[in-house]
């Protein structure tokens, strides 16, 4: 297959024409720079003009088990691909590139992830010299097995036990009832031989808590499962239904006490405990995971908007004045309304994965070091981002399929795949309930730390109980996100007094805690908010002085948009707090209907600039030449039941019921 650019149509190059930035550099921004994208470049070169990698047919008209073989087939051609021609699983990871060909839930996602990023880094030097070159070469397959059917939010409530026996020098893996099965993981059913497990640690009748052990599970010749084991796949889920999600149940099977890993956490032979620094650095993998989970989130919102964006360039529909011809639907105010803020966001989100990866780099630097203390930080941050992101993209990719009206409900626009895929991220990697109540935590301890006098870290500094007076005039960008700032600290202050009187009132902090816990979620979506326009409004003014003023009036367009769609989503809070005023507001939602207007005439370029073809968008009505319905009838011919103009069903039920005296 080689890359053909077609010629577009008349609507596209229309809109492809009034482009008034550079493309190219806009791209390189998004990618990171100009190298980044051409490595990104070669390795799509290199797998688009590998056609195994691409399916004939649709995967919905496959059975669940050949799906997954068709999947399975894809994701090891894709490694070895990348193999033959000098790459490895990481370029494929940190590009992008192979998420776009197999995001049907691939069955050896959870290898190249969560397995992989355990050896990396929760194994001692002896074994990530023994694991590390086995999983990398493929030489064993892993998942990560935590959830059981009992327990998934709750890690210190897992009931798989891991028991040390020192006499054989050997842990004995348990799963003592039906809830402690292990439930959901994926790649676990049928393709993994191997599994990194959470389970309760016990020594000489005491409970250390969960711990991670490497278990095999099948033989490596034949693929069998190990006695004491018990494995299989959990059945349809609503998408990603190409994995092989799984089931894991232990009798007592015995692994050797070397399968403990042990970088923060030791076992000696004769059964003494060692302490790890933190008592969270066997959530490290979670952790790392959510940084992953906040780029993915922004990918995967970015391919529904260049569907969507496309598409509304390209469909007519109704008449804006009566008797003119029909309209492309993006000139539609309420159109613009639906899909550029959630443009805006991809930019917002984009910049503050990258930002929250740099937090991450530097916290995992110190760690080597034995420095803990950033991280509670990244903690908060990662569990906060993850959480907007994923809510964010779900939320923009359903409105990106709404926007297409009744095609957007087609298998064939893509828009319904991407949006089962991101949906699972609301739930996986921890429930994005759970994980603001994890901020909310860090927000309330911060606030408390600041009335006590205490300096605090970088991304809750603004919420100290004395800030200094903002000097921004209120709607320039910092002004605007000031004030945003203000309604979080309010809303924080506020949350905290209600915990404290409830607490003066005779309830328990716990009672208490769960008696605010609605309020906390908000405070700890509107901090990460906070967070993400200081991310973009950073980053665009960083940007400012290194390229070219086309492409900074676009990004400053973009950021503005973001922060005006933010204020008026918190209007309630910030006039409570004062932050701004009813004519601020008016003024506010003006400008938001202004700039809908300016940035729906560079859309289509803009999204061209996120620079993703037409082979891994996959959709009948994003694809750059526009030529929609042409698609959309040819992918109609796929379907079985038009192989044959009278089906089996005709005879076997349809006839009989026409033919009976009814
Ligand atoms: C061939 C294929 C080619 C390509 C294919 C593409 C594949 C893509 C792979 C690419 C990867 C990279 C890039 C993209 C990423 C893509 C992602 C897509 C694929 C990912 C697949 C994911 C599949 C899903 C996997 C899972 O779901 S695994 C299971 C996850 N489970 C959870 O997350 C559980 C959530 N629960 C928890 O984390 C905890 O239980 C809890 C935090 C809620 C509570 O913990 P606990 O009870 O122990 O703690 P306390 O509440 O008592 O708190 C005590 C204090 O500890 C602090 N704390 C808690 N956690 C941490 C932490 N992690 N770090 C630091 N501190 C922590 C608390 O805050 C408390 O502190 P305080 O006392 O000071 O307040
Ligand atoms: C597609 C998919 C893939 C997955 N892959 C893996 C994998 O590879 N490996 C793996 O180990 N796991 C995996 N999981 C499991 C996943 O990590 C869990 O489903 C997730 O952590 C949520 O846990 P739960 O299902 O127990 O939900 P629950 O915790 O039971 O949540 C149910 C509801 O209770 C609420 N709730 C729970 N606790 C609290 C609380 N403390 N405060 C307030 N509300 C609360 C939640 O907000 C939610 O509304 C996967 C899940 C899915 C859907």
């Amino acid at each position: 297959m080689s890359v053909v650019v077609p010629e577009c149509c008349d609507d596209l190059k229309r809109e492809r024409g009034r482009c008034l930035f550079n493309k190219e550099e806009l791209t390189n921004i998004l990618d990171g720079g100009p190298k980044l994208t051409e490595k990104r470049r070669r390795i799509e070169k290199m797998l688009i003009n590998t056609p195994e990698l691409f399916d004939d047919v649709s995967p919905d008209y496959l059975s669940h088990e050949d799906r997954y073989s068709n999947e399975l087939r894809k994701a090891t051609q894709l490694m070895t691909t990348l193999e033959k021609n000098g790459f490895t699983y990481n370029d494929a990871v940190t590009t992008g590139t192979g998420l776009w060909l197999l995001m049907d839930g691939n069955p050896l996602s959870l290898h190249i992830s969560m397995f992989l990023d355990t050896i990396k880094g929760q194994s001692n030097p002896q074994q990530l010299q023994e694991w590390l070159p086995l999983a990398e070469k493929f030489k064993i397959i892993g998942t990560y097995a935590q959830t059981e059917l009992g327990h998934g939010t709750f890690v210190r409530g897992l009931e798989t036990t891991a028991t040390y026996d020192s006499t054989t020098k050997e842990f004995v893996l348990h799963s003592p009832t039906i809830t402690a099965t292990k439930w959901w993981p994926g790649a676990l059913g049928k393709t993994s031989n191997h599994a990194v497990v959470m389970a309760q640690l016990y020594l000489g009748g005491k409970c250390y808590g969960p711990h991670i052990f490497m278990v095999q599970l099948r033989d490596l010749e034949t693929h069998r499962t190990l006695p004491g084991i018990v494995v299989g796949e959990i059945g349809p889920r609503l998408g990603m239904n190409s994995n092989d999600n799984g089931f894991l149940q232990f009798n007592h099977h015995r692994i050797p006490l070397t399968n403990m890993f042990m970088k923060h956490s030791q076992v000696t032979e004769d059964g003494k405990y060692v302490k790890p620094l933190h008592s969270k650095l066997s959530y490290g993998t979670m952790v790392q995971t959510r940084v992953g989970i906040v780029y993915h989130a922004s990918r995967e919102l970015s391919r529904a908007l260049i569907i969507a964006i496309r598409y509304s360039a390209v469909r007519h529909q109704s008449e804006m004045v009566p008797g003119d011809p029909e309209p492309q639907i993006l000139d539609y105010q309420t159109q613009q309304y639906k899909l550029l803020p959630h443009l805006a966001s991809f930019f917002a989100l984009r910049f503050s994965a990258r930002a929250l990866l740099e937090v991450f780099i530097g916290t995992s630097a110190g760690l080597g070091s034995g420095k803990m203390n950033m991280l509670p930080e990244l903690h908060a941050l990662s569990s906060g981002l993850k959480a907007v992101a994923t809510n964010d993209a779900v939320k923009g990719t359903d409105i990106c399929r709404l926007a297409c009206g009744g095609h957007g409900y087609l298998s064939s626009s893509n828009l319904p795949r991407i949006y089962t895929a991101i949906a699972a991220g609301i739930t996986y990697e921890g429930e994005n309930t759970v994980l603001f109540l994890q901020v909310a935590r860090y927000l309330i301890k911060s606030f408390r730390a600041s009335s006590q006098g205490q300096t605090l870290p970088f991304s809750v500094s603004y919420l100290r109980v004395q800030p200094p007076s903002s000097h921004a005039p209120l709607m320039s960008d910092r002004g605007l996100v000031d004030a945003l700032g203000a309604g979080v600290r309010w809303m924080v202050g506020e949350a905290e007094r209600r915990l404290q009187q409830l607490v003066d009132s005779g309830h328990s902090p716990h009672a208490a805690w769960n008696a605010c816990s609605v309020h906390l979620v908000q405070c700890a979506d509107a901090h990460t908010r906070y967070y993400i326009c200081e991310q973009f409004v950073d980053a665009v003014s960083k940007l400012g002085e290194t390229v070219s003023s086309g492409v900074h009036e676009v990004l400053r367009q973009l950021c503005r948009l973001y922060i005006l769609h933010r204020v008026i989503q918190t209007a309630g809070i910030l006039l409570r707090c004062g932050a701004v005023d009813g004519k601020a507001l008016t003024s506010i939602e003006e400008e938001e209907c202004h700039l809908l207007a300016t940035l729906r005439i560079q859309a289509v370029s803009i999204v061209d600039a996120i620079d993703i073809k037409d082979v891994f968008l996959k959709s009948t009505l994003g694809a750059w030449d526009g030529n929609v319905y042409q698609r959309i009838y040819e992918e109609a011919q796929k379907s079985p039941l038009n192989k044959s103009d009278v089906t089996q069903g005709y005879y076997q039920y349809l006839r009989p019921l026409m033919k009976a005296n009814l």
